[in-house]
């Protein structure tokens, strides 16, 4: 669905992404986790086309033939079906729920240019927009200023925007950032849910989500993959544990780690 192969990025003397070779199957959840600077959010950089890769290359599966998507524009990502929610909010504030999700599918829509007008497609984003809103649990806050949801249901909102337009590929950035502990099982469905019929990579530093709707996890470490298997394999592996998981699950596969990656809210205790 989604490969890299040996991709990398260089800031000056710092490799960020170290040759980097990725799968993302089709019709699977796999999730990326790693310490804080592991080059996370510079890989989803790089697969959005916010960032130009230093060497590399990142093809998309599209009607059965691999396109190149190496050195495409973030819009040209967005329209090959590759869709990214933003852990800082793109959210506009001022509009309505309803109005944010509109415009996201009206921008995503073949007919984008004529949307303002044809009333039509206007109400067939507005239908869209509804759908979307009712999957992620937010259709009963649709004519609410977005800046008036609580963080949790952002992180709800920032998921519907990048399933407008039906992408094929969802890059999720950190859902449950900000949300608060108690809602950790409305993030697991909402997650678990759009991966139903999405291709997913996940970002999260919550390793009971992780752990608990993932495929399969891909371990960064420096830049480098230092692990890619299931779940399970991945949380016994001596390197990652060493690396990032600090204790988690070793036990029991239940208890929260003494250090190591978050397992309930927005506190981030990984350390560099
Ligand atoms: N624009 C930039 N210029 C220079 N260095 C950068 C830039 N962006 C990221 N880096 C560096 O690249 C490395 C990888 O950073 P990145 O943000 O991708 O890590 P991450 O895994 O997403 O971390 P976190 O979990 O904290 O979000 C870090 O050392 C970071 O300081």
């Amino acid at each position: 669905m989604l490969r890299t192969a040996g991709l990398t990025k260089n800031f000056g003397g710092l490799t960020a992404v170290d040759d980097v070779d990725f799968r993302l199957r089709e019709g699977e959840l796999c999730s990326l986790i790693g310490p804080n600077g592991a080059g996370k959010t510079t890989f989803f950089d790089l697969l959005t086309g916010a960032l130009e890769p230093t060497a590399g290359s990142i093809e998309l599966r599209r009607d059965g033939e691999w396109e190149s998507l190496t050195d495409a524009s973030p819009s040209a990502v967005a329209q090959a079906g590759v869709h990214r929610s933003y852990q800082i909010t793109n959210v506009f504030p001022e509009r309505t729920v309803l109005e944010n999700v509109r415009v996201a599918a009206q921008a995503a829509g073949e007919n984008a240019w004529k949307g303002w007008r044809n009333t039509a497609t206007f109400e067939e984003h507005i239908e869209e927009a509804h759908g979307i809103l009712d999957r992620v649990g937010l259709d009963a806050l649709a004519d609410r200023p977005a800046s008036a949801l609580a963080h949790g249901e952002k992180r709800q909102l920032e998921v519907g925007i990048a399933l407008a337009g039906d992408p094929d590929v969802l890059l999720l950035d950190e859902p449950n950032a900000g949300v608060s502990s108690e809602s950790v099982d409305d993030i697991i469905d909402l997650i678990a849910d759009v991966a139903t019929d999405h291709a997913v990579l996940l970002v999260e530093h919550n390793m009971d989500i992780v752990m608990n709707v993932s495929d399969r996890i891909v371990v960064l470490n420096q830049g480098a993959v230092i692990a890619d298997d299931e779940p399970a394999a991945v949380r016994e592996d001596p390197a990652v544990q060493r690396a990032y998981l600090g204790g988690y699950g070793e036990d029991d596969g239940d208890d929260l780690p003494s250090s190591g990656a978050t397992t309930d809210d927005d506190e981030e205790v990984v350390g560099a």
